[in-house]
């Protein structure tokens, strides 16, 4: 490219950041002046008391309250738009726009052009930056030079011809690379893109979004979308984009809020926390879904589950059928076997089990046993009405007459002198006292013994389905049942305990009072079980679902496959979408990591080539000086280096080498801890969607034993497929159980 038009490029360039640099300026002082109007509402909101001397008073100064809370929303959503936008432009003054499209639109041959990048920029009617996410943007995507494309604008399709293309590589406002792509030479930034090294935290990837990927993140006809593909194929980038492109395209009627995004884990959660702020779109909900259970079954705490004790007992609790009879024991409950306990006042019982037991035999509902116990939520509020009255004359309530405080007196003395009135209501008043926190407890349905109802839904487990196909006896399964018991004793539950406990509050309870949300987005949804699916369905049916995966790195072994979310979904539409292109791993990582997958008639098309995998064996005389020579050199480029193995179990045997290597490291056993160490050892249940420049996975005889079940091919692969640029693979010796079957071409041993 001649230097007139990269001069000329250049001189576009900074007019259009002088543009930005102004708007970014002027929006500081609005800002400013905003946050001040706030945080003078803020001062008057406090200042506001209810007025109770009389009703007109109280509604007047209430109505005052309200339109200051109305006042408050209004402008801190003005405040928030304000701080987006000012994101944007920061990161717009350094890098304004990333490609340039030259076309003509056929039906009117007018030949225009567009700058695309991660915001838009107007002055003066003119359009300097078009938006990614714009409809005409697409073209940057789909079209290459000389193609014909069609685009939906507005409420019609219509052809563009593509003229050129051109990309930008831009550092603080100066273009450093600029080149004008066509067919062949296909995309050479990706290539850049794709050879930088790993980093701790994911960024946006609009500037090289594919063809495949862009037509994933701009399809909203479809009512649900499952995006499946190998490792490394962009499957999180996809959706965090089109999470982005959903903010942006229905702007008019969908608030972040109204997203919930699922990650795998929390340290997942962390390194893709940038992606949407630094698009300008702050305040998507994320999270795991143990979290999200935790949060609701408060009083208990969470064990969590590890990779690899994956047993037989907890595919029963994660299937679709365990569904079905938790399904069907509720109906049961309808006519039987619900577990109450007395309601008391102190010692004394106000209604007695029996008596629960047999209002709620009277009740006749057709509705579901939540709606049957909401009536009997009512008959115990009216029966406790007719208590109370007929406690104003009980032998406690004259007790505690007699022990009255002289502030109290004085009080009812002031609201009456005949001493037959004031009795009366100073009765009123205690048996008030006493019945409200009964009301309460009957209020929260506490009259229902809902663990003991957990465990007599475990126990009926045999006569609602069938756990032989799950090969797990009857014995097995009440000896499972002592444990939990014993677990709850503790106020502690396994994560598919607690999840399953969930979902009998919510069948008794009732699904009303969830918040409701537009979309909802999973990341590794071949973590969730089909339990945990049909769960979330039930709590949100009228969301939409964005779902991402890969059956290959089935870690936990849950079974949820596409016919099984079909099933879940019914009739809804779920559009499958699958990529096969891996951007991550170079052709010799997935050579390797491919052997280790299901791929059926998918075949992974890796773009980068590096070296081939190296085998190391521990046992080797040499091992810790091979593992040093390799990685030392790695360690000073300042390349990420992971040690991963199945379990947390499994780090342990990695500490001891690490620690002869002498190198510092960071072990993370647990997803909360944060990662910020240049070499990292951990289980891959947490490295779930993560990527490194170089991978150890570490699988010695001792490791390898230490699993339980039989297919563990996936975890394998899932640990493989995490490296981007080398693989280096720890057994005990050449006759590993993990390099049976593997095609001796595709790695090195170091001997
Ligand atoms: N179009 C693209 N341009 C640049 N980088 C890309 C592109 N698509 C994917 N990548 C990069 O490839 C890597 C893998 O992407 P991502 O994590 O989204 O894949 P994934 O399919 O979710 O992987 P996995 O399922 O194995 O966790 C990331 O570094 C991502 O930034």
């Amino acid at each position: 490219m001649n230097n007139k038009t990269i001069q000329e490029e250049q001189a576009r360039m900074d007019k259009v950041i002088a543009i930005i640099t102004a708007e970014a300026d002027q929006l500081k002082s609005e800002y400013t002046t905003k946050l001040e109007i706030q945080k003078q509402l803020l001062k008057q909101s406090s200042e506001i008391r209810i007025n109770n001397s009389s009703s007109e008073a109280m509604w007047e100064t209430s109505g005052e309250l309200r339109e200051f809370e109305q006042n408050l929303t209004i402008k801190s959503s003005e405040l928030i738009q304000v701080q987006n936008r000012r994101t944007v432009l920061e990161k717009m003054q350094e890098d304004p726009y990333f490609g340039r499209i030259d076309y003509q639109n056929l039906a009117y041959s007018e030949e225009e052009q567009i700058y695309v990048g991660i915001g838009s920029l107007f002055e003066d009617n003119e359009n300097y930056i078009v938006d990614w996410r714009a409809p005409i943007s697409a073209l940057y995507y789909e079209g290459n030079v000389g193609d014909t494309v069609k685009l939906r604008i507005g409420d019609r399709f219509q052809a563009f011809e593509v003229d050129l293309k051109r990309q930008f590589r831009v550092q603080a406002g100066k273009i450093v690379g600029m080149i004008d792509t066509d067919n062949v030479m296909g995309d050479p930034y990706l290539m850049e893109v794709l050879e930088a090294g790993s980093s701790s935290l994911m960024g946006p990837v609009v500037a090289t979004l594919q063809k495949e990927q862009n037509r994933i993140v701009r399809d909203t006809q479809s009512r649900n979308v499952l995006i499946q593909g190998v490792a490394g194929s962009g499957k999180t980038v996809v959706m965090m984009q089109k999470i982005a492109y959903l903010l942006y395209a229905f702007r008019a009627h969908l608030k972040t809020d109204e997203i919930l995004l699922f990650s795998p884990n929390r340290i997942f959660q962390a390194y893709i926390s940038q992606v949407l702020p630094s698009l300008g779109e702050w305040d998507v909900e994320g999270n795991t879904f143990p979290q999200f259970i935790q949060q609701r079954v408060t009083n208990f705490k969470m064990i969590p589950n590890e990779v690899g004790e994956n047993t037989a007992i907890q595919n029963v609790k994660g299937s679709s059928a365990f569904y079905g009879a938790l399904e069907r024991y509720s109906q049961l409950l309808k006519n039987k076997y619900l577990l109450f306990r007395n309601i008391m006042r102190e010692d004394d019982v106000l209604i007695s089990k029996e008596e629960i037991q047999e209002i709620y035999s009277s009740i006749d509902s057709k509705g579901t046993l939540a709606a049957k116990l909401e009536i009997l939520r009512a008959r115990l509020l009216q029966r406790l009405d007719e208590l109370r009255v007929s406690s104003l004359d009980a032998d406690w309530v004259d007790d505690a007459l007699q022990h009255y405080d002289t502030d109290s007196l004085h009080r009812f003395e002031s609201q009456s002198h005949n001493i037959v009135k004031m009795e009366s209501y100073m009765r009123q008043q205690i048996v008030s006292d006493a019945f409200k926190p009964i009301e309460h407890r009957v209020n929260s349905q506490a009259h229902i013994r809902y663990r003991a109802q957990y465990l007599h839904f475990l126990k009926s487990i045999p006569n609602l389905m069938n756990l032989e196909s799950f090969h797990v006896s009857t014995e097995e399964w009440s000896d499972h049942i002592g444990d939990v018991r014993e677990e709850m004793r503790k106020n502690r539950f396994y994560y598919y305990d607690m999840t399953t406990y969930y979902a009998l509050l919510l069948q008794m309870k009732g699904m009303m009072t969830q918040k409701s949300y537009q979309y909802i987005c999973i990341d590794e949804v071949q973590d969730f079980t089909p339990f945990q699916m049909r769960l979330l369905k039930k709590l949100y049916p009228r969301a939409r679902y964005v779902m991402a995966g890969d059956l290959n790195q089935n870690i936990w072994q849950n079974r949820l496959d596409y016919d099984v979310l079909k099933n879940i979904f019914e009739e809804e539409e779920i559009k499958r979408h699958l990529l096969l292109t891996s951007y991550r791993s170079t052709k010799e990582v997935m050579a390797f990591a491919d052997q280790f997958a299901i791929l059926d008639d998918q075949e992974t098309k890796p773009i980068r080539s590096r070296e081939k995998p190296e085998v190391l064996f521990r046992e080797s005389q040499t091992f810790t000086k091979d593992l040093k020579e390799r990685l030392d050199e790695r360690v000073a480029r300042g390349e990420r280096i992971a040690f991963l193995t199945p379990t947390s179990a499994g780090i342990d045997k990695v500490v001891s080498f690490l620690d002869e290597w002498g190198v510092d490291y960071q072990t993370i056993y647990t997803d909360d801890t944060i990662m910020n160490k240049q070499i990292v050892a951990m289980p891959i249940g947490l490295a779930k969607g993560l990527e490194f420049d170089v991978v150890v996975g570490v699988g010695t005889d001792e490791i390898i034993a230490s699993i339980a079940g039989s297919n563990n091919q996936q975890i394998w692969y899932t640990i493989f497929s995490r490296a981007m640029h080398q693989l280096y693979l720890i057994t005990s010796n050449k006759d590993s159980k993990l390099l049976q079957g593997i095609d001796p071409e595709t790695y090195k041993i170091v001997e």
